[in-house]
């Protein structure tokens, strides 16, 4: 029997949120600090929010271009154990990130088309984790969290990657098994696909989501 794959719901929160996704059984949760979410929470709610999640479970900042004075003050204020990387962070900017806070980095990679498979190989070398992801379309108001897939084949023909790496984008309890069975992800992320509107996570959708992905 294969190994479950491990689930992350990201964009949480409340408390009853992050309750939700624990005893639904996802192995990381995910706090986004970026302002232009909807997802988005202070440091303080941050904290707060961390301080309810169980030793086991990785608590991942999700951050977008961040400079290290805004990385210092989360860090200081958060006990995190992961940060994701959902801007346009160089290879160096991920490694030089990597040694100064000290945290394992997961880098978050856009792919639209065959075109942006190289990057997978290029972070693969900086960062810890790879998060592949849907690219947002010209324009988008935000890097992420958009729910919308991208074209699950172009991973089909190559499962093995040198990095761990989780599956995103537009993924829903509807589809999440047909992704992993496509893709041969052993681990995937989901913001909008568990939330009843934009920002506002679904207790019911998160159970059937990690559910689903445990199938
Ligand atoms: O969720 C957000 O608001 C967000 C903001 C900025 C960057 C990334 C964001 N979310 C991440 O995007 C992917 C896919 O999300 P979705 O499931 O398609 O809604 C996921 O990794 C989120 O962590």
């Amino acid at each position: 029997m294969s190994a479950q794959v491990n689930v992350k719901i990201c964009g949480l929160t409340t408390a009853a949120s992050v309750e939700a996704a624990v005893s639904a059984g996802a192995r990381y949760v995910g706090f986004v600090f970026f302002e232009r979410s909807p997802r988005n929470v202070t440091i303080e709610q941050a904290a707060a929010l961390a301080a309810e999640v169980p030793p086991g479970v990785c608590k991942v900042a999700l951050t977008v271009n961040a400079d290290d004075a805004e990385l210092d003050r989360i860090l200081g204020a958060v006990p995190l154990d992961m940060l994701q990387l959902h801007g346009q962070e160089t290879p160096d900017r991920v490694a030089a990130i990597r040694s100064r806070h000290g945290l394992p980095v997961m880098k978050a990679i856009g792919i639209a088309g065959s075109e942006d498979m190289p990057a997978i190989d290029l972070y693969s070398d900086v960062a810890d984790q790879l998060l592949i992801d849907a690219k947002p379309p010209r324009g988008a108001d935000l890097p992420g969290g958009n729910g919308l897939a991208f074209d699950w084949q172009l991973l089909a023909a190559r499962k093995y990657w040198r990095r761990p790496w989780m599956l995103a984008g537009g993924l829903t309890p509807d589809n999440v098994a047909q992704a992993i069975r496509a893709t041969g992800a052993r681990q995937v992320d989901v913001s909008s696909g568990v939330e009843s509107t934009p920002g506002t996570k679904d207790a019911a959708l998160i159970r059937a989501f990690v559910a689903a992905a445990h199938t």
